[in-house]
């Protein structure tokens, strides 16, 4: 398996500060995820900007886009995107928009499978339908409430899909490693690198992690 990749969840609404976070963390990461309180308060300047701050870095827009999947997205690969996502619950046709425009840039799509009632028939459609990432997200309203995205991620891995799996959702220190062992390709981490006295030292440590585990 290649080596995990591991995305920091910006997930600031202020312009500056999360330009700032990037830079601090960026040693350490390998994908930038504008969120999505973030990319709604900023838009698609912010994407440039970190184009153009990042030339090596992927970044990832958090979308969630719930409708005309093609004409959302479109306008966010051209300024540099190198994944969108879309809900999986938006249904097939919307996903499949997102779909078309990520390949028209040679770029990806990711179905989130937030709040899906049923992530294994969501997952084989979408992955039928040419999805690229499968994304695995307890949101943090659903943590909240005490939800993790453990046994969803367990789910999916087994299918055996020949997709790359993304898992969000509270991912720490304490939790990368099984994470990982559980088959994720892509590990996001927000709160735990943002919250974290340090963020460039908490992101550090993830990372050391994350090479560490045997998979
Ligand atoms: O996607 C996210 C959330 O829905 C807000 O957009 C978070 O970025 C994602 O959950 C990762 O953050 P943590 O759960 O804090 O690690």
């Amino acid at each position: 398996m290649a080596r995990p990749l591991i995305q920091m969840a910006l997930d600031s609404l202020d312009f500056d500060a999360t330009v700032a976070l990037a830079e601090q963390v960026a040693p350490h990461v390998d994908i930038f995820e504008i969120g999505t309180p973030c990319i709604k308060h900023n838009g698609v300047n912010l994407v440039k900007a970190l184009r153009a701050k990042f030339p090596d870095k992927l970044i990832l827009v958090d979308l969630k886009t719930m409708d005309a999947g093609e004409y959302e997205a479109t306008p966010f690969y051209a300024a540099g995107a190198d994944i969108c996502t879309v809900l999986g619950v938006s249904g097939l046709a919307t996903c499949m928009g997102v779909i078309k425009a990520a390949n028209a840039f040679g770029a990806e799509a990711q179905i989130d499978l937030i709040n899906v009632e049923d992530k294994v028939a969501c997952a084989r459609a979408t992955f039928e339908a040419g999805a690229h990432i499968m994304g695995i997200h307890t949101g943090l309203d659903a943590q909240a409430a005490g939800h993790t995205p453990f046994s969803d991620l367990n789910d999916i891995a087994r299918l055996g899909l020949n997709v790359r799996i993304s898992v969000a959702g509270g991912i720490k220190a304490a939790t990368v490693q099984d994470v990982v062992k559980s088959g994720a390709n892509i590990i996001v981490v927000g709160a735990a690198i943002y919250g974290a006295p340090s963020p460039a030292e908490a992101a550090r440590e993830i990372r050391e992690l994350v090479d560490a585990t045997e998979v």
